[in-house]
């Protein structure tokens, strides 16, 4: 983070170090390099050697709502104090893949060793070799043996067979999905594997962050609900439209992914020798086969000079303040919680309305919400996804209750 915010005002907002014999490194924290990156020049970029042989042996998901239905039942009593993030945590996995009975803690325990290595490796880069892969490998085994019966038995359906349960909304499972366009086993196991790894911690995350500002901001929550209960009702299950229609907490969910970016720093390896916009009057920045290009979303979010001045309608961009998108958009490139380009979350759309539901339920049923943690404790924890050190401990106040 230090490193991200040493380019001085008026620089190139890009610095540049050598780790010997030969790896070398940009980090940078301007948008018009992150779009070519991303995009002018995406077939410079790749994610790099380690990345991938992290992803070369993986896996499933299989039903979503599930999840949902167990976190709204595992809400506390009014005023007990619950650590949401844990919560969030546990329910994004149900909503994905986790098997129930006696498969489930092994399953679990699988998971977190698995994201946990893979997270060290990628911190640790280019010293990773150091790392211990046993649990690694022993992880992934464990999740296989869960999912390739799943994969296997999918694939005994022909596709006129998956083609008939498509016509049903609630059979159709993202791995008839991957069936009905790939027969290879493999390809469907890393498939199911890349999207349940990239989608729990990023969704557990992003509502944790919520909840921590909002239990600063008693009004904001004050406002969310009363949006939700004169678009949705006080007990009804949200409807699709109904989501769409959340303008207040769409804006909240925005604000919060513009101040805690799931994915806080990404990184490239340059695939051949290229280059980043250097700016008007100056030079481009020449990047050389095998160097990596590092960016910051949650740096170049935070940088003051993105964004308008300071008024009544815009608070300080550092500030939590939803209330600002009503007068204003973000320029292109200058918000990037999920990545943008031909590499662009392809969970996007789902998870906005996933995490949109999980506040509906919530802000229906809880009319107050108060911090039972000590704020200045609180750190950014960023490994790959980031979350607050301390997690979300809260008191729920339901509404009707003293
Ligand atoms: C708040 C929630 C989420 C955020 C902020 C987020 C953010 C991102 C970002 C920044 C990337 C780009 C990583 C890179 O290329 O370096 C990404 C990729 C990806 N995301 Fe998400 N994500 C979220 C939720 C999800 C969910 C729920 C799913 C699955 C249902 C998902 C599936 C994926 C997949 C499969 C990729 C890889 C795409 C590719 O490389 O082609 N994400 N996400």
């Amino acid at each position: 983070m230090r490193l991200y915010n040493k380019p001085p005002p008026g620089s190139q907002n890009v610095i540049e170090f050598e780790i010997p014999p030969s790896n070398r490194f940009l980090i940078t924290r301007d948008p018009d390099h992150i779009k070519t990156i991303l995009t002018t020049k995406f077939a410079d970029f790749g994610k790099g050697p380690t990345f991938h042989s992290l992803w070369k042996s993986f896996f499933d998901l299989a039903k979503f709502e599930r999840g949902v239905q167990s976190f709204v039942a595992q809400l506390p009593r009014s005023g007990e104090t619950v650590q949401l993030m844990g919560l969030l945590y546990r329910a994004t996995l149900d909503m994905t893949t986790v098997p129930t009975g006696p498969q489930r803690r092994a399953f679990i325990k699988a998971f977190d060793e698995v994201q946990k290595t893979q997270m060290r490796i990628v911190m640790m880069y280019p010293f990773d070799a150091f790392i211990d892969r046993k649990e690694y490998y022993r992880g992934i085994k464990t999740l296989e043996a869960f999912i390739m019966p799943f994969v296997e038995k999918t694939l005994t359906l022909t596709a006129e067979e998956i083609e008939e349960i498509g016509k049903s909304d609630n059979d159709f499972t993202f791995l008839h999905g991957l069936a009905s366009f790939r027969r290879d086993p493999k390809v469907i196991r890393d498939q199911i594997m890349a999207v349940l790894l990239a989608g729990r911690d990023t969704t557990a995350g992003t509502p944790s962050w919520a909840f921590y500002e909002l239990a600063a901001y008693p009004e904001n929550w004050a406002r969310l609900r009363e949006e939700v209960l004169s678009t949705v009702g006080s007990h009804k299950a949200p409807t699709y439209d109904d989501l769409k229609n959340l303008r207040y907490l769409r804006y909240m969910l925005n604000e919060t992914l513009r101040l805690y970016p799931a994915v806080p720093y990404n990184m490239r390896a340059a695939l051949q020798d290229t280059t980043l916009p250097g700016g008007p009057g100056r030079s481009d920045n020449a990047v050389l086969k095998g160097d990596t290009v590092a960016y910051s979303p949650y740096v170049m979010q935070r940088r003051r000079d993105l964004y308008p001045p300071v008024t009544a309608e815009f608070a300080d961009p550092l500030i939590f303040s939803p209330e600002r998108w009503y007068s204003w958009q973000p320029k292109s490139w200058e918000f990037l919680p999920f990545n943008g380009g031909p590499r662009i979350c392809v969970g996007q759309d789902f998870t906005m309305t996933e995490m949109a539901y999980f506040m509906v339920r919530i802000l229906q049923r809880y009319e107050r919400l108060e911090y039972r943690g000590d704020w200045e404790a609180q750190l950014h924890k960023a490994d790959i996804v980031a979350r607050p050190s301390l997690g979300v401990p809260v008191a729920l106040f339901e509404a009707g209750h003293a």
